[in-house]
């Protein structure tokens, strides 16, 4: 069922020549925002804006646009709709009407793109709306924010199946760029004895530890300079440049007999990441996911 009206949006027809003009006008008008559709969408006088590879495109724009201004009231879409109608430019258009928009369809808009994924058959990232599939024995309960890290991401699964496939009893765990803290919470959640995340973003630190309390576990999380000693598995899902950079420190926290874990690598930079950590490490690609590959080393 569609909830009370948050806002207003006012529906215009423009031909091509005025779409810029109306749309300047409209945000003056104060709109929340202007959107500019295909007035002829799905009938035969439909026009492509793109051609085929290689050939230029038909034409700049549409023949008729559909111009939606969203308001925050509908006074003041009926207003912007009067204000409009006697202006020279608006000569050729006409206002298509005034329609309530419903709050709710935009949470359940957003909501209905974040569907529980799983990691591995009992293993399932769940977003708090959604209930946990019966086959779940591990669930994170996350939702998307302001922090990378909602299991949606390849680099992010390839490290959950990391840790979903090892056995995490008395580890001491690093989670090295933790975003929304995903890798920490998993490692938590599977046995890990301790567990810092560390972030240089203060926003993914503060997920993270908001994330944690939400799945009741317990980890410490930081600015870089938290991550202090030897870890039995340091986890860090940066892209290939700044895990180059931190090579000898990311090499440092591994303890004897631990393991290091590292993605956000394409596959082509393999070669690259295999050579900055050879000083200290060897490493090996032991996942593949849509071109990202996982890299992983033991120090024996
Ligand atoms: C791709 S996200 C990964 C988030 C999460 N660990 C996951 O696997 O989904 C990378 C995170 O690393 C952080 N980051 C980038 N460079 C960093 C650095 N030099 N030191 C610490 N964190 C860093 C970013 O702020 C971001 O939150």
């Amino acid at each position: 069922m569609a909830g009370a009206a948050r806002w207003h949006e006012l529906l215009l027809r423009v031909p091509e020549a005025r779409v810029e003009d109306v749309c300047d006008a409209l945000e003056a008008l104060e709109a929340l925002s202007v959107s500019v559709e295909d007035a002829d969408a799905h009938t035969p006088a439909e026009r492509a804006l793109f051609g085929e590879p290689g050939l230029p495109a038909p034409a700049p724009g549409w023949q008729r646009s559909q111009v939606v201004a969203l308001f925050d009231t509908e006074a003041q879409a009926r207003e912007a709709a009067a204000l409009l109608a006697p202006q020279d430019f608006f000569a050729d258009c006409e206002v298509v009407g005034v329609r309530p928009v419903a709050d709710t369809d935009w949470v359940r808009l957003t909501q209905s793109q974040f569907d529980p994924v799983p990691i591995t058959p009992d293993f399932w990232i769940v977003p708090s709306w959604h209930e946990p599939p019966a086959e779940a024995r591990t669930v994170i309960r996350l939702d998307p924010g302001l922090a990378f890290g909602t299991g949606t991401h390849p680099t992010t699964r390839m490290c959950l199946r990391w840790i979903a496939r090892h056995d995490m009893a008395g580890r001491r765990v690093l989670d090295y760029g933790c975003g929304s803290g995903i890798l920490a919470i998993a490692a938590a959640k599977r046995g890990a004895a301790t567990v810092d995340a560390v972030d240089i973003d203060p926003a993914a630190v503060e997920a993270t530890r908001l994330n944690a309390a939400a799945n009741g576990v317990a980890l410490n999380a930081g600015l870089p300079e938290a991550a202090q000693g030897r870890y039995g598995l340091v986890l860090a899902n940066i892209l290939a440049t700044p895990l180059k950079v931190l090579a000898p420190l990311l090499c440092a926290h591994v303890d004897d007999g631990g393991d290091l874990v590292l993605a956000g690598i394409l596959e082509r930079q393999a070669d690259e990441l295999r050579e900055a950590y050879a000083p200290w490490l060897t490493l090996a690609v032991t996942d593949a996911e849509d071109g990202w590959i996982l890299m992983t080393a033991r120090r024996g």
